[in-house]
């Protein structure tokens, strides 16, 4: 994906007179966001796309951010505009969203564009899910009448991941952590996408022989100390027909997702 859009933005300079810029804005020094936003930056290196990191210290006020943001929404020569979240207690997440140019948002975060996702209206996807389907229709994975088994109900995966598998035809189930006989229920996944953050939570027992497991999870196992997924891939891959690993899965197929938001928030202001 990184090299086609490569090529593709390569022509933009001379076919628009610039290349797609994105803002990325990081408040405090949290080091899981750090790396993420780094991650950011050298995609976007990859791909062509410029790229403005903006650091604020944690103790930044609310209204300075909002006029942070008030003023990329102006600037003629900002395409996309994204605020790592999780963001510091004292502000309000969802009035920074919110404050985004819709048409800036390429996280997908913006309550009209989560309306349009639900509307099924032309809009930007988040990266997370879009990403995902990305990957099973790349591996060749059939999603129409198949039984998917999400668990997790976030806005930023669960809940967005479930509405684009029903558009793919999916018969879709949400877990979460009410569910009852969790294990029951993802046994009886054919396609298993896991989003709840914690480490090696799904175990062989809960997966079915043949199941596709996409694995959302960044987390530090708790042993190791090193990164891992929400799944036990070393006790489940042997089951699964194709597995996602972590690290080298979903998280590098969302950024790529997000260069593609990016470009695509360029395309529709040129
Ligand atoms: N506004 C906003 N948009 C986001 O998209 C967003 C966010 N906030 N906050 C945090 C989460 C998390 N996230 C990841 C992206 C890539 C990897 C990734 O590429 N991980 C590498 C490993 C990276 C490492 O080694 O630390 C991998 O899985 O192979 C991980 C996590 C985006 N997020």
């Amino acid at each position: 994906m990184k090299a086609e859009m490569a090529e593709k933005v390569k022509d933009f300079p001379a076919k628009y007179g610039r290349v797609p810029h994105l803002v990325v804005i990081l408040v405090g020094e949290d080091p899981a966001s750090v790396s993420y936003v780094t991650g950011k930056a050298k995609a976007s290196a990859e791909v062509g796309i410029r790229n403005t990191t903006i650091r604020k210290p944690e103790t930044i006020a609310e209204e300075e951010l909002l006029g942070i943001i008030a003023g990329l929404n102006a600037d003629p020569e900002v395409d996309g505009i994204l605020v790592q979240l999780p963001l510091p207690k004292h502000i309000d997440e969802e009035k920074v969203i919110a404050a985004i140019d819709k048409a800036k948002d390429v996280d997908g975060f913006h309550p009209l564009n989560v309306a349009a996702l639900w509307q099924k209206q032309p809009c930007t996807l988040p990266c997370t899910p879009k990403g995902i389907v990305k990957m099973l229709k790349a591996a060749g994975v059939e999603i129409a009448g198949k039984r998917a088994v999400v668990v997790g109900r976030s806005n930023i995966v669960g809940l967005p991941v479930s509405k684009l598998l029903l558009d793919e035809n999916a018969t879709v189930t949400v877990t979460h952590s009410r569910t009852r006989d969790l294990g029951e229920v993802t046994r009886g996944a054919e396609i298993l996408v896991v989003a709840i953050g914690r480490p090696k939570f799904v175990t062989a027992d809960m997966v079915s022989e043949g199941a596709v497991v996409i694995d959302v999870g960044v987390n530090r196992d708790p042993e190791t100390g090193r990164l891992c997924g929400d799944v036990d891939f070393a006790a489940v891959e042997p089951k699964a027909a194709v597995i996602t690993p972590v690290p080298g899965g979903v998280g590098p197929m969302t950024i790529c997702c997000l260069m593609e938001n990016t470009i695509e928030c360029f395309l529709r202001r040129m």
